[in-house]
């Protein structure tokens, strides 16, 4: 005798972990696009493409189909698990993380000593900070960013070759995918106004930069000083801001690991309003710049 079994709809949805479910309902909602979901969810380590897409379609309504597997690229990585990774030679706390975009606060990046060596080895470079032109990519003068800096080369000091190696492992990257360290140095009233830190391939000038290296796929800002007022990171579009902390750093990944650029990480330098703020940039190119 046959008999008759109910017929039940099998949700992959449903089965994904609470927090992965909202997540993935909350970004469909926003219209984020299917593909770089499917990307963050098997990046993290979390999920098979196949079960991430599946997720995703049926979170949008989609045939499975539908949802393009983005082809995934190498990218920078965080471990997941821990509060204290041992980057190289230091111990490197997690603070914060956030996943899309990701951006992670670390703290105990650098000792005090580093930071006030690498502010005394700069002092003397320091030259009014400029922007990459739309036009021909030349670096210009810009009232959108008024801090001094100085570009130092990868390995220049002993130090600055420690530093490199020591994020460099923090977010299994390599240093010859780095650009040189920036040096910024913001007195009263200075700031960066919200900008991106990707090259935008649609516009000639910045488009010639990605000859170099490739995108800057992430950034991190080392804070070397404390500021009394003012001179916060904040991310506008999605209420964020970071209280500079001697030592710490912020990482934000510009791109995901399907490549495309996240317009989520629009950033600023808050303008500074009492005492100076010294940070140190790296940005993170997607291959090898010579
Ligand atoms: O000074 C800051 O907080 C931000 C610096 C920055 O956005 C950059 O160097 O690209
Ligand atoms: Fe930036």
């Amino acid at each position: 005798m046959m008999m008759n079994t109910p017929h039940t709809t099998l949700s992959v949805l449903a089965s994904l972990p609470p927090d992965w479910q909202t997540w993935v309902k909350e970004n469909v909602a926003r219209g984020c696009e299917p593909g770089g979901m499917v990307a963050i969810m098997v990046r993290d380590g979390h999920f098979s493409s196949q079960l991430a897409q599946l997720a995703v379609a049926e979170a949008s309504g989609q045939q499975p189909g539908a949802v393009a597997m983005p082809a995934m690229r190498p990218h920078p990585r965080i471990e997941m698990n821990s509060n204290v990774i041992q980057a190289a030679d230091r111990p490197v706390n997690v603070l914060l993380r956030m996943r899309a975009p990701e951006i992670i606060l670390f703290g105990n990046v650098l000792s005090d000593e580093e930071c006030d060596a690498l502010i005394a080895y700069t002092q003397q470079r320091l030259e009014r900070s400029g922007v990459v032109g739309d036009g021909d990519g030349a670096t210009q003068i810009h009232t959108h960013r008024t801090s001094r800096g100085a570009m130092l080369q990868r390995g220049e000091t002993e130090l600055v070759s420690r530093i490199e190696n020591r994020l460099a492992a923090l977010v299994h990257w390599p240093v010859e995918n780095g650009e040189g360290l920036q040096v910024l140095s913001y007195e009263k009233s200075n700031e960066y106004r919200p900008h991106f830190d990707w090259f935008d391939p649609n516009v000639a000038g910045p488009r010639k930069h990605l000859e170099r290296g490739g995108q800057r796929v992430a950034t991190i800002i080392t804070y070397l000083s404390d500021v009394e007022e003012g001179g916060g990171t904040s991310f506008p579009k999605i209420g964020l801001q970071v209280q500079p902390k001697k030592g710490c750093a912020v990482y934000f990944a510009n791109t995901n690991a399907a490549g495309e650029v996240d317009h989520n990480t629009l950033h600023a330098g808050e303008p500074v309003e009492r005492g100076i703020k010294y940070v140190a940039t790296k940005w993170l190119r997607e291959s090898e710049y010579k």
